[in-house]
């Protein structure tokens, strides 16, 4: 298998473990300078993603030109960027792309138990915190949460959450994503964090999820690996390989 953005947090975490592995074979650590041709040259059949917003789109086209199952942990996706990469993999049946915000456990199950708590609460809103080198706000993981929650709640009938603000400085409500209010924290000291608040009268539940280090996504990364050959098409999302979409 390959990795790309190898040089990075995130990618020099995912060849250690990949090293560590032993049904598993590295054969490309590539960074920002190198041909992906390197990829295929190399004989790998999977490759995972760490790289920036800006190139992973252009990746993972290049890989399943390629016919190379990709594992995309790389944020900054939208519904247009997604769509573009479902219509290129019906013209190569059998090839598998996995594009996941969060490989972490307990930031998948965070998602799932917000999701099923979402419609029974009148107000939801999200606070997602980080280091300060991330270059994206809100996190891929705070996005996806939100659009979550936020389909369980219109499927349940239940209003948008309460917010009499008439007046306010920009930014001070956080980034309203399909209906939900996410909040971005970047401070010094952290990893990748997000709390969902639901509230009622009288009651509040909070759904947090800490990754204290990076080790904590290997073992969604490796499972990915493993399964992707296996998923043709499109995957959005840890959840469905963990049978919890
Ligand atoms: N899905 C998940 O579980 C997680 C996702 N992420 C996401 O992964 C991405 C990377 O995060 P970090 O590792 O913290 O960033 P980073 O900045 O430490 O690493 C990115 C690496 O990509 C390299 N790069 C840039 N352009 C490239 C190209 N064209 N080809 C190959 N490499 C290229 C950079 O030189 C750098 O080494 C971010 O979008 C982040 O949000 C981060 C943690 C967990
Ligand atoms: O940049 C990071 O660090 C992280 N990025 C992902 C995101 O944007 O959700 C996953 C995790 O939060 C760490």
């Amino acid at each position: 298998m390959a990795v790309l953005g190898a040089a990075g947090r995130m990618g020099s975490t995912t060849v250690r473990a990949v090293e560590a592995a032993p049904d598993l074979e590295l054969v490309a650590a590539l960074d920002a300078t190198d041909d992906l041709a390197k990829v295929t040259a190399a004989g790998a059949q999977v490759a995972v993603d760490f790289t920036v917003p800006s190139v992973t789109e252009g990746n993972v086209h290049a890989l399943v030109d390629a016919g190379v199952h990709a594992v995309v942990g790389t944020t900054g996706w939208d519904d247009a960027s997604r769509a573009r990469v479902r219509d290129h993999l019906a013209d190569r049946p059998g090839v598998g792309v996995l594009i996941a915000p969060n490989f972490a456990l307990g930031a998948v199950l965070t998602m799932a138990f917000a999701a099923r708590a979402a419609r029974w609460f009148e107000s939801v809103e999200i606070v997602e915190l980080h280091h300060p080198d991330k270059v994206d706000a809100p996190s891929g993981t705070a996005m996806h949460t939100a659009h979550a929650v936020a389909h369980a709640r219109r499927a349940a009938g239940v209003a948008p959450s309460p917010d009499a603000t008439e007046q306010s400085l920009d930014g001070a409500r956080g980034a309203l994503v399909d209906d939900v209010r996410v909040h971005a924290v970047r401070l010094r000291g952290l990893t990748a964090h997000e709390e969902v608040l639901l509230g009622n009268p009288g009651e509040q539940l909070t759904i947090r999820h800490d990754s204290f280090d990076r080790v904590s996504f290997m073992p969604g990364v490796l499972l990915a690996v493993r399964q992707m050959p296996s998923r043709p098409g499109l995957t959005v999302g840890l959840e469905h390989l963990l049978d919890l979409g």
